[in-house]
């Protein structure tokens, strides 16, 4: 089976062709594949798809095999193989998730796309869709207790579910331990991607990020624009920011005409190759 690896601010996934490809057991593929020692390594696997509705499908399944809803960084990765690859010569594209269709508009230059917008749609908050374990409207900066600790939360989906964490400082901290202890707290019926953001001036957010279902990544992009709306949400940040991530920058704005969040950003190829069928 031939495949593609590609990256988006350190994100990084498979691609499999589903046009030419018979991609049967994702979720299993998902894991042998995704491991760092005996697979190609991977936060995931990504399956490009025909679509009815749309101009492709797509479908994003975790390190662990579980497969999410929605994936930023993937979408942009995804407009850049389906143009660069001649699957298509459209610039604006539409993309069918399972968290409903994105759109992707594609900027080139010299025939290479240079980097992608996706219309990440409108984030959720009501905590029955988040979900999330609490009556009200929202949950924005509300108090839950880890250990001994005791951290303002705030949730939001963004067609997947993200719990935000404000920080003063994360360097010192054990995040992974963290991460490891929220994900799937009983508070979160679905597991959760759990963000923890600094916040350097209203224009500018340091975040880290433990993935439901894929541990610590480099990025996250529907995680980057649940962080945003939770920084304007909470009073930290203008609608429009840069987010740092350990993998590089996204930009995010969450626009008030429309209330649909817009996340613009790279995407790379890593490498390409075989994988055995095996069995
Ligand atoms: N890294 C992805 C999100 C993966 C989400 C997945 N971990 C889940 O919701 O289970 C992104 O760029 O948006």
């Amino acid at each position: 089976m031939r495949f593609v690896k590609m990256q988006g601010a350190g994100n990084d996934y498979i691609y499999l062709n589903g046009f030419e490809e018979e991609i049967a057991n994702p979720g299993v593929l998902a894991k042998e594949m995704s491991d760092r020692h005996f697979g190609i390594g991977s936060d995931g696997i990504v399956l490009i798809l025909p679509s009815e509705s749309c101009d492709f499908g797509m479908r994003m399944f975790n390190a662990d095999g579980s497969e999410a809803e929605m994936c930023g960084n993937a979408s942009r990765c995804v407009g850049k193989y389906v143009y660069e690859r001649g699957l298509t010569k459209k610039k604006k594209i539409m993309l069918e998730t399972k968290a409903g269709t994105k759109i992707l508009t594609l900027r080139i230059k010299n025939k290479k796309v240079e980097s992608v917008c996706v219309d990440m749609g409108e984030p959720v908050l009501s905590p029955e869709k988040i979900p999330v374990k609490k009556t009200g409207a929202s949950v924005i900066g509300q108090p839950f207790s880890i250990g001994n600790e005791i951290f303002n939360i705030t949730c939001v989906s963004m067609g997947n579910p993200h719990v935000i964490i404000f920080m003063d400082d994360f360097s010192n901290r054990d995040l992974h331990t963290l991460g490891k202890q929220i994900e799937c707290n009983p508070l979160f019926p679905e597991c959760t991607n759990v963000e923890f953001v600094k916040v350097d001036s209203p224009e500018s957010l340091y975040m880290r990020v433990w993935e439901r279902g894929s541990g610590e990544t480099y990025a996250c992009g529907t995680g980057a624009c649940a962080s945003l709306v939770a920084a304007v949400l909470n009073g930290f940040s203008h609608r429009n920011a840069v987010l740092h991530l350990l993998g590089g920058d996204l930009e995010i704005e969450w626009k008030e005409f429309d209330n649909h969040v817009y996340m613009t950003g790279g995407a790379e190829l890593v490498f390409e190759g075989e994988w055995p069928y095996k069995g």
